[in-house]
């Protein structure tokens, strides 16, 4: 591989290239869940990739429809349970996802794979299963600046236009998520007590999302602080209703997910090749990499269902669309190491 070209080198497929990484792969052995069993850590967990949304909402320039399209699709095939897709927001807000009907209405629909979209009030549910929507996600937060700067109202206020959304959603038996950001600090306000969080959380949950994701916003949360909130949390909402959504600012993701998970959680939100931020949030950088949190459930032997080489495929898509390099530390090694054998 020495002597061939960079742009040549950048068409192989992540497949070929890491044909002879034995370890980067999917689990060595038929999974038989008796390693995870034995560590006490859950068997099966579930990923939801919200890179489509999440990672590409707070893109400077407008990424064209058919390679949004184009990217769900990619990522519909990889065996991932659940693919983000857009959000039913005011486009004078976020610009990047005023394409959300055409979007939705593009995307092919894989059996056994799930699409929600980001709906924050009536407006966009309607908008959103117009389009076609079959789940959607309500997002509030456990901070009241944060409330205010992104969905433009409080949190009270928040959790009655949520209200409204499931009422309707319950009605045409659509699946409502629940976000709840801010849930390890908060861009304007600091700290956040973990009390905060859990209260939000439950209710939401009692509302009637049937899932609550806590998402650590600006990425500042460590496994003490993700403990802490997830023991708050823990007394008001059964576990298996929980999920985490790790940014990665301070580098910390990947051990805030293996204390969700060392704790019971499993349902872990990622983004391919690690793309993101929230227009929200100055400074926040990309949610966990997909790739990297697949890689890590390979090596404690715990089944995703999804093929690590085919995510690296997707990102290395996306990352060549938007001419950026891309933040899975997997896919960085890995193509180091294929582009030197
Ligand atoms: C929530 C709103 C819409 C309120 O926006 P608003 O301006 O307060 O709404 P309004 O009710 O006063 O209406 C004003 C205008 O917006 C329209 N409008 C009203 N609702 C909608 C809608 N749903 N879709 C499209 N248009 C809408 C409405 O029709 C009206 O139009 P006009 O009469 O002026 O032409 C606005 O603040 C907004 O769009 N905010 C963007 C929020 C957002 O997308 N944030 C990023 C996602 S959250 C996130 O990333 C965090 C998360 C989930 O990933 C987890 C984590 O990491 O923590």
């Amino acid at each position: 591989m020495g002597t061939v070209p960079s742009a040549l080198k950048h068409c192989l497929s992540y497949q070929h290239l890491l044909k002879e990484q034995l370890w980067i792969g999917e689990p060595a052995a038929p999974h038989t869940g008796q390693e995870s069993q034995a560590s006490g850590l859950p068997e099966y967990i579930k990923i939801v990739e919200v890179g489509p949304r999440d990672g590409l909402q707070n893109e400077k320039v407008i990424v064209p429809t058919d390679i949004k399209i184009e990217l769900i699709n990619r990522l519909s095939k990889t065996g991932l349970p659940a693919v983000e897709v857009t959000s039913f927001v005011s486009s004078k807000w976020v610009p990047q996802m005023a394409d959300h009907k055409e979007v939705m209405r593009g995307i092919e629909r894989h059996p056994g794979v799930q699409y929600p979209v980001l709906t924050p009030n009536l407006h966009g549910f309607h908008s959103a299963i117009a389009a076609g929507a079959t789940e959607v996600s309500v997002f509030g937060a456990a901070s009241e600046s944060f409330s205010k700067m992104n969905i433009n109202c409080s949190i009270e206020e928040s959790i009655e236009k949520f209200e409204e959304v499931v009422k309707s959603a319950r009605n045409m038996n659509i699946p409502v998520r629940g976000y709840v950001s801010c849930a390890l600090g908060c861009p304007y306000e600091g700290n956040i007590i973990p009390a905060k969080v859990a209260e939000v959380s439950k209710r939401l949950y009692g509302m009637g999302c049937y899932e609550i994701s806590l998402g650590d916003t600006i990425g500042v949360g460590t496994p003490g602080s993700m403990k802490r909130m997830l023991e708050a949390v823990m007394k008001e909402i059964p576990l298996s209703a929980l999920a985490v959504h790790c940014h990665d600012t301070y580098g910390q993701a990947l051990a805030n997910i293996l204390t969700a998970i060392q704790m019971g959680v499993a349902v872990v939100d990622s983004s391919v090749a690690g793309l993101g931020g929230c227009p929200y949030a100055k400074g926040a950088t990309g949610n966990v990499a997909t790739e990297d949190v697949i890689y890590m459930l390979n090596g404690l032997g715990i089944n995703t269902g999804v093929n690590l080489y085919a995510v690296m495929e997707a990102g290395n898509f996306i990352c060549t669309a938007l001419n950026k390099k891309t933040n899975s530390k997997v896919a960085q090694a890995s193509f180091n190491a294929g582009t030197m054998n």
